[in-house]
């Protein structure tokens, strides 16, 4: 099989690192590139890290360039992806990687993005929890439209989705307070960005309940399980190129020993090939996920404070962006799940 695949963003670090992916992947054949400020531009200038396509141009992002693809990759700003996504056909898969179309409520979306909604997609995280025995990746086969998760959102819902599922914390009471490295916030340059501001810094943002992954995790949460779930979201900026730790807490229900925490884990993740579930006592760091496209969670009761306590590592870029996307299109398009992804991450 030849899947020809056209990106978009294919400049920027989350269309770079589809780019990445899909070099490795045996099915696909790398199509149009595309961009917007550097059409026209070798594409070797912006992405050296991929010698094979270094000498490719880019191109504009039209519906002329897209056409003629099986699957077109969306890694465009927020606001960016409905109109271009109007003017590609049905029967060609889209991947967003954007935020556009993750959202089930236009209210939620209108509160925390300000722009008018583009619309619902299904959802690219194969292992969210929809309903007691189904998972989403039982949605995606055939389908011809992805929303793929925001990073911190995979980092949170794979750490906390499993407890809130078996009932054994109280969801009115979730608390995530994430490390978070550079290139999450793209290339664009940004004042807090640079390397005089935030070298030597770990500097919070988006404090206070507003930062825009908040509905997208509590919609993911109630997919799984919860009643009336709230989350305080804290979010820290620290000074590494890639990968989100994501500490989440909840105050535990009364029956929840550390065995019942620890099977609940266990039997949601055993047969994950992408989720890794660590043995008690040990934790995750974010240098074992870089380049992979794994999740690692570390679990355990605090007693004392009566919470169970996650900790979860992810290459914001792989399990947090582009592998994920490739694992949806993987099984859109009734491949192997786990096609052209490693879970051999590149530590130190
Ligand atoms: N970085 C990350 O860790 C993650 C990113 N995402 C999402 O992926 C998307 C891209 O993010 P990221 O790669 O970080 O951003 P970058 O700023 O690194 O890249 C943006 C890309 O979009 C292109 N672009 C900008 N405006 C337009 C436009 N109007 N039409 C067509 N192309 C345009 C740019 O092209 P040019 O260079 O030619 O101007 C560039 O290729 C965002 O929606 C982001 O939220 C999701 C999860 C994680
Ligand atoms: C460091 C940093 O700024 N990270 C970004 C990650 C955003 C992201 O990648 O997700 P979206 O696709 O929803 O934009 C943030 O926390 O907002």
């Amino acid at each position: 099989m030849s899947i020809k695949v056209a990106v978009t963003g294919a400049t920027g670090y989350a269309g770079g690192e589809v780019l990445r992916l899909l070099l490795a992947h045996p099915e696909v054949e790398i199509g149009a590139l595309t961009g917007a400020s550097t059409a026209g531009t070798r594409f070797g200038q912006h992405q050296p890290h991929l010698l094979p396509l270094a000498d490719r141009i880019v191109a504009e992002t039209t519906p002329e360039n897209l056409a003629g693809h099986d699957v077109v990759f969306l890694a465009l700003p927020h606001g960016a992806s409905g109109a271009v996504a109007a003017q590609l056909p049905d029967d060609v898969l889209v991947i967003d990687c954007g935020a556009d179309h993750r959202l089930e409520s236009a209210a939620d979306w209108t509160t925390y993005y300000g722009s008018e909604h583009a619309g619902t997609w299904p959802y690219g995280l194969p292992e969210l929890i929809v309903g007691e025995e189904s998972r989403q990746r039982e949605v995606l086969p055939g389908v011809r439209r992805i929303a793929v998760p925001g990073c911190n959102v995979t980092a949170v819902t794979l750490g906390l989705q499993p407890a809130v599922a078996a009932g054994i914390v109280e969801s009115a009471d979730l608390v995530a307070v994430l490390a978070n490295g550079f290139s999450g916030a793209g290339k664009a340059l940004k004042p807090h960005l640079l390397a005089a501001e935030g070298l030597g810094a770990a500097s919070p943002y988006g404090v206070g309940g507003v930062h825009r992954h908040i509905p997208e995790i509590l919609q993911n949460l109630r997919h799984a399980g919860a009643d009336e779930a709230t989350i305080s979201f804290t979010p820290t900026l620290v000074p590494m190129a890639r990968g989100i730790l994501a500490t989440a807490t909840a105050r535990l229900a009364s029956h929840a020993t550390s065995e019942v925490v620890r099977d609940a884990y266990d039997a949601v993740y055993a047969d994950e090939p992408f989720v890794h579930v660590l043995p008690e006592g040990q934790w995750p760091t974010t240098a074992a996920a870089i380049g992979a496209n794994t999740a690692l969670i570390g679990v355990t009761v605090d007693d004392r404070a009566g919470r169970l306590v996650t900790v979860t590592a992810i290459d914001n870029l792989v399990k947090g962006t582009a592998g994920g996307a490739i694992q949806s299109m993987n099984l859109a398009l009734g491949l192997p799940e786990t096609t052209g992804l490693t879970t051999i991450g590149v530590a130190p």
